[in-house]
């Protein structure tokens, strides 16, 4: 099976790191994950990263450093997720496919119900800032 790339964004404000949770109507109901989503034909994944975070918030944004990778068997699909952090450059989000979003900190990314793939990006991030 060939791996689904989907790109993951880690956007930092005032010391705390944009979360959302997926829709309980959706296959990961309603589990917590950075937002992004499916590289398409047409584009790289810094790309992809920018038109999802404008679909999904209304938001422009840089995609700046990239943080990791985490690859992960679904069972029905692979997803390999390719993390970056992100600035927020304009625009006011709008939770428009989310349940709902949340600024948290490093500390309380744990205590998320997270989707599976994502489990593996928190612990880079903490590790990035070095808190384990
Ligand atoms: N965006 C995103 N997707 C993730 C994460 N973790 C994770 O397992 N996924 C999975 O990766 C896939 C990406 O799906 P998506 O629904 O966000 O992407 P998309 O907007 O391009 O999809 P669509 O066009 O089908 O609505 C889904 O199967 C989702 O469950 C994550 O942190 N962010």
């Amino acid at each position: 099976m060939t791996p689904l790339l989907v790109t993951a964004a880690i956007l930092i404000k005032n010391q705390k790191i944009l979360v959302a949770q997926r829709k309980h109507s959706d296959e990961l109901n309603g589990k917590w994950e950075f937002p992004g989503g499916k590289v398409e034909a047409n584009e790289n994944t810094k790309e992809c990263l920018k038109r999802e975070l404008y679909e999904e918030f209304g938001i422009n944004t840089a995609i700046n450093d990239y943080l990791g990778e985490s690859i992960y068997d679904y069972g029905s699909k692979i997803i390999h997720l390719q993390a970056y952090f992100v600035s927020h450059i304009s625009g006011d989000i709008q939770v428009r496919v989310h349940e709902q979003i949340r600024w948290v900190s490093l500390s309380e990314l744990e205590g998320l119900d997270w989707a599976p793939a994502d489990v593996s990006l928190v612990n880079q991030l903490r590790t990035y800032f070095q808190l384990k």
